[in-house]
């Protein structure tokens, strides 16, 4: 297929291109250029624009379309505006220009996470405005900052404050991941993410004694455990074709520290470890065996949380849920598939889920491999441009969801 020239190239799609040129990288990012850009976008649409400073420089976009029924609680649909960084050695294209190569491939940071939904929610407004719809509940779109780096100067602050609670949330959609297959994924629920730092102390002295009790040696103890219990969780995801990732816990070795010289035998070592915590777990019991297993390595062996999410809920997915209902009918009626799974990673969706707003993770994304993160993030036009389609008829069925007990 011969690629579009800018100027026969879907506006959508320019937008979408401008956007990812805008450098919100992590660790510092242009926070200020995705403000003003998406309060042009306010401006253009007609929609009010409130912005929320949760902490110094750091700016929670909201843009609103009032709904007919000022009664009924809203419908939040929130996108972060932050990316990863990149190693740009790695990449076929400048990871910040958003070339557009002749196939209709759009290479950028951002454009699976999760620039993509943040233009696909505007323009699907765009549209549903432009044919003069409009519908019961209020539809919000919040930008938030800092979610790739734990949300902690974002929603996490922002879900505490009095203009959140005023947007009276009775439902999101946040992101969610590709899918490579026909089916669109959509999450539910996400695992707890638990940082763990285990942190080993010993006898020191010459590297060139039998010392006894060294920090090396009770943290070997504990690092192996850890990445037995790995392999078991492993294998049980792989030996059961019904198990999908987010459905098991999984926890990765990521930092050893510790050690000054080759000869002295260091008096304290430490391992960090990433672990996410299936939803089904007893948390409090995961914690128990922790203990158990620093113990068990010897004295002197502690740990501590670095991340310690301890609020895993599940967004409600049979059709006696009315939004969950609205939601896949539509999938129905497009004729399109679901799968609907547990985000094997984390996302903002946890702090609104913990406030009690039902939360789905959704990026329509389906004939796309997974690439947030990675070297050559991509995302196809006509993926991109399809996903405006999904959500014309999203938001019109959720903003279309009759009175519910919890509306009153
Ligand atoms: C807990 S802070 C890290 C959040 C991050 N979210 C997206 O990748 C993640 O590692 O899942
Ligand atoms: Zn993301
Ligand atoms: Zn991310």
């Amino acid at each position: 297929m011969a690629s579009k020239g800018p100027e026969d190239e879907h506006p959508s799609v320019t937008l979408f291109r401008q956007y990812l040129r805008i450098r919100t990288v992590q660790p510092k990012p242009d926070y200020g250029a995705a403000v003003a850009f998406l309060e042009e976008r306010a401006h253009q649409l007609s929609l009010s624009c409130q912005k929320v400073e949760v902490a110094p420089g750091f700016v929670v976009t909201v843009l609103t379309w009032p709904g007919t029924n000022p009664a009924l609680s809203s419908i939040l649909l929130n996108s972060h505006t932050d990316v990863v960084p990149v190693f740009k050695e790695h990449w076929s294209h400048d990871p910040f220009e958003a070339f557009k190569d002749s196939d209709g491939y759009i290479y950028g940071r951002g454009t699976q996470d999760m620039k993509c939904v943040s233009i696909q929610y505007l323009e699907a407004v765009r549209r549903l405005k432009v044919e003069g719809r409009s519908f019961p509940r209020t539809i919000h779109m919040t930008f938030v900052p800092d979610e790739e780096v734990g949300g902690h100067r974002g929603m996490e602050l922002f879900v505490q404050r009095p203009e959140f609670q005023a947007l009276r949330a009775g439902f999101a959609l946040d992101e969610g991941l590709a899918n490579p297959t026909d089916a669109f994924s959509v999450f539910y629920s996400e695992r707890s993410v638990w940082w763990v730092r285990v942190t080993s102390t010993g006898k020191p002295g010459h590297g060139s004694r039998f010392i006894e009790d060294t920090a090396a040696e009770k943290l070997h103890k504990v690092v192996s455990t850890i990445l037995a219990f790995r392999e078991k969780e492993r294998q049980r995801l792989q030996s059961n074709p019904h198990l999908k990732e987010g459905a098991v816990t999984s926890v990765n070795l990521t930092k050893l520290e510790g050690g000054v010289a080759y000869n002295v035998v260091p008096a304290t070592m430490s391992a960090g470890f990433d672990f996410r915590v299936a939803p089904d777990v007893d948390l409090k019991a995961f914690e128990e065996q922790l203990h158990a297993w620093c113990q068990a390595a010897g004295e002197g062996v502690t740990f501590e949380f670095v991340q310690k999410w301890t609020k895993p809920r599940v967004t409600p997915t049979d059709d006696s849920d009315p939004w969950w209902a609205a939601f896949s009918q539509v999938f129905k009626d497009m004729n399109l598939t679901l799968e609907a799974e547990i985000f094997p990673a984390t996302t903002d969706s946890r702090y609104l889920r913990a406030m009690g707003v039902p939360a789905l993770g959704f990026s329509p994304m389906n004939h796309t491999p997974v690439l947030l993160h990675d070297h050559d993030e991509r995302l196809h036009e006509a993926v991109f441009l399809r996903g405006i389609d999904i959500y014309a008829h999203l938001l019109p069925a959720l903003a279309s969801v009759p009175t519910l007990p919890s509306d009153n």
